[in-house]
């Protein structure tokens, strides 16, 4: 499969690794300096392009690759507020988009095991629920994508949470997700539950960005030859 690597950073250059490693080849690299290389015909030279940037510009991207006919990946967290524009042009140009808060297959089975803990716990209020991410010091937003994920799913479960908000400013009725960055960590996520004699935690931690590149990957195979919004539970069929 010939990819567009949008973004070649720590990820790009990770995701570049495993997909030469799995018989793909790079045919586009687009960074910072050669924006203007971004164009429809260059894209239309690749079968999926695979997007890790930075907030501000990936919506961007995403519409692009729609206009070029390809399938886009991304990973780029931070743009959420602007989904259903991205869901609506993705419908009018019957083009395919996958988007994963985080693309390791672990993290994903700990999504799971975070709606299997949050039914058990809804029965018992006693318990309060809070979050923490840690992640390196160079991430641009927080909390991060994977905690706003596992929060939406809190939020559908657990009767007394109605939404989320940065710990410290969190109401009764709120989520606090408290984002901690401190030195290289590639992502450490936890959820705690809390009465006033025992506290229950699961907690998922990344020990390098291998799993994500890895699940990037696969989801530029999975996407190809598909059409519309695609996610990581519908590839992994959980
Ligand atoms: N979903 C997942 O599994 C994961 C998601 N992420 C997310 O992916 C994103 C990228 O992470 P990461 O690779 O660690 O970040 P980096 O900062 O290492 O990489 C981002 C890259 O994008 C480049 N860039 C910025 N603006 C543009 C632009 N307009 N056009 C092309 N390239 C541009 C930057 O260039 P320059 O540095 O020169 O400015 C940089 O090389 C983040 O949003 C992060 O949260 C990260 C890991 C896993
Ligand atoms: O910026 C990162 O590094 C990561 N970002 C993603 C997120 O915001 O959840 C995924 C992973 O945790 C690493």
């Amino acid at each position: 499969m010939k990819l567009a690597l949008i973004g070649y950073g720590k990820m790009g250059k990770e995701i570049e690794k495993i997909a030469v490693s799995r018989g793909h080849k790079i045919e586009l690299i687009i960074d910072i300096n050669n924006q203007n290389d971004l164009t429809s015909e260059n894209l239309k030279k690749c079968d999926v392009a695979i997007e890790f940037t930075i907030p501000g510009t990936a919506v961007e991207h995403y519409m692009m690759c729609f206009e070029a006919g390809i399938p886009v990946v991304s990973g780029t967290t931070g743009w959420l507020s602007r989904q259903e524009e991205v869901h609506q042009k993705c419908k009018e140009t019957n083009g395919t988009f996958f988007y994963g808060s985080n693309f390791s297959v672990g993290v994903n089975l700990f999504f799971e095991l975070n709606r299997k803990l949050a039914d058990i716990m809804a029965s018992h209020p006693e318990y309060k629920a809070e979050m923490t991410e840690v992640h390196h010091t160079h991430k641009l937003d927080a909390p991060s994508g994977t905690a706003i994920s596992l929060a939406e799913d809190l939020i559908d479960i657990l009767p007394p949470v109605t939404g989320w908000a940065h710990a410290g400013e969190a109401t009764e009725k709120q989520l606090p997700i408290k984002s901690i960055r401190e030195g290289e960590v590639p992502g450490i996520h936890t959820i705690k539950y809390d009465s006033d004699v025992d506290y229950i935690e699961i907690t998922h931690s990344a020990k390098s960005r291998k799993g994500f590149a890895l699940g990037a990957v696969l989801a530029a195979e999975y996407s190809l030859g598909k059409k519309g919004i695609l996610t990581m539970k519908d590839m992994l069929k959980i």
